[in-house]
């Protein structure tokens, strides 16, 4: 998988103005954006979140996930500290797609939980491919982050993409009665660190 860098424009958002980068991936036809705040380029540890897409939580506010409250947990704090990075990658569905991930709610409706659900429509519990960061880093010149995840994957893929994870900082925030299955399988099945989640 490789990115290729297109243009960047200012983002005024809620949480202040950030600068808007996008990348596109030939192989995919996907486009990836990332947001910045602040000389990400210095050298010295960025505050970052890897955030993949979920237009359901994302833009449409469900209640099933916990993405929109951590997407926008993470403008915020980088917006706090008045410099970050934001990765918004479009792996949807942990990179199955929107309308696998319509199906695989509708099984869940019908009582499977997240990861049942993929592997009855015949993916892997999570199908996501981190290696498009490598040239989206390069690009911006970061080379050590403080990551914002709950996700144990996410720090080593970042590692594999050459980048030192200096911190990880946990990110628990909107949960639910709608999404309490759901965050309990990340805990229990994809390796999630849920600890002191309330
Ligand atoms: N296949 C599938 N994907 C889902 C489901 N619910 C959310 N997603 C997708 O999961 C992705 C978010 O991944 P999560 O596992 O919630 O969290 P994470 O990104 O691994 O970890 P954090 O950094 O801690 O947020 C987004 O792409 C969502 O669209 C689901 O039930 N099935
Ligand atoms: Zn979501």
């Amino acid at each position: 998988m490789t990115a290729r860098y297109v243009e960047s424009s200012r983002l005024p958002t809620d949480w202040g103005e950030f600068d808007m980068h996008g990348f596109e991936d030939a192989e995919t036809n996907k486009e990836h954006v990332v947001l910045t705040m602040g000389n990400v380029g210095d050298g010295e540890p960025v505050l970052a979140r890897v955030h993949s897409e979920c237009l359901t939580g994302d833009a449409l506010f469900s209640m099933r996930c916990d993405c929109g409250s951590q997407l926008q947990a993470a403008l915020k704090a980088i917006s706090e500290e008045g410099r970050g990075a934001l990765f918004y990658l479009r792996q949807e569905g942990r990179g199955i797609g929107l309308l696998n991930k319509i199906k695989a709610y509708k099984l869940q409706d019908a009582g499977a939980d997240t990861v049942e659900a993929n592997e009855q429509l015949g993916f892997g519990a999570d199908m996501r491919d981190y290696s498009i960061l490598r040239p989206m880093l390069e690009h911006l010149q970061i080379k050590a982050v403080r990551l914002m995840t709950n996700n144990p994957r996410k720090v080593a893929a970042l590692e594999e993409q050459g980048v030192e994870v200096v911190e990880r900082i946990a990110l628990h925030t909107g949960a639910n009665p709608h999404n309490e299955k759901y965050l309990n399988t990340k805990a229990g099945k994809l390796g999630h660190m849920m600890e002191g989640r309330g």
